[in-house]
């Protein structure tokens, strides 16, 4: 008897979350819940108990004969960044309801700064299913050609690479001072840091919640 074990997630998953300083990296063999496909909105969560054992649990009804689906990706990653990470790791273009609608339901985690310097609108991919897709501004409606939105993706991808994400005062600088001279505020990019910034101000001794993390 040839028994066949699929590894769930082949990248390490962490454990608590992944902003703390408790998270581990791990790999796990969960034969059963690894049969389960993709969808960028899943209809189940997986929650891990101390001796990590895996439950699946629905997230909404399920109706009986509809697919149960996992999400591989990172939920609040935008449309680019999911299925480039699938399409590496997976190896499948994922063509989901929300990959298919460029404002991924009204949230706009992909959005860019329009080029125009006297427009304040967020540029969208025209065709997200398309990866070459040249995108457009919501507001002006102008149009910028696919080469050029990977160079800021790419410049986006440098800038956060050469942050300190342990020194919590960088981090609230960048979020409050530039992040989003260059982003929107629905862009994936201030999102993360909103996260970061919770966890390591609630989370950290001595950084506890003090009204220091405003908004402006
Ligand atoms: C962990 S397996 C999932 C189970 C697999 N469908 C099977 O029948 O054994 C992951 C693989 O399933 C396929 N897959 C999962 N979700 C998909 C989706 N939304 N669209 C296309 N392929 C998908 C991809 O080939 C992916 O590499």
């Amino acid at each position: 008897m040839i028994l066949v074990i699929c590894i769930l997630n082949t990248n390490a998953f962490q454990m608590a979350t992944p902003y703390g300083k408790k998270e581990m990296s791990l790999r796990g063999l969960y034969p059963v819940a690894s049969i389960l496909n993709h969808n960028c909105v899943p209809n189940t969560r997986n929650c891990f108990n101390g001796d990590l054992q895996m439950t699946v649990k629905a997230t909404k009804t399920i109706n009986a004969g509809s697919e149960i689906f996992t999400c591989y990706s990172g939920m609040l990653w935008g449309t680019p960044a999911r299925r480039l990470y699938l399409y590496k790791s997976k190896h499948f273009l994922c063509d989901c309801e929300r990959c298919a609608d460029p404002t991924e339901r009204g949230t706009l985690l992909a959005a860019l700064k329009c080029f125009s310097t006297e427009c304040q609108g967020s540029l969208l991919p025209i065709q997200p299913l398309k990866t070459t897709t040249a995108w457009r501004c919501l507001e002006c409606g102008m149009r910028v050609p696919n080469d050029n939105i990977c160079v800021i993706q790419s410049a986006l991808g440098s800038l956060m690479g050469s942050l300190d994400l342990k020194n919590v005062d960088e981090l609230e600088n960048f979020y409050l001072n530039r992040i989003t001279r260059y982003v929107p505020r629905t862009n994936q990019i201030v999102l993360d840091l909103q996260c970061r910034l919770v966890w390591e101000l609630g989370e950290t001794d001595g950084l506890r919640w003090n009204g220091k993390f405003t908004e402006t």
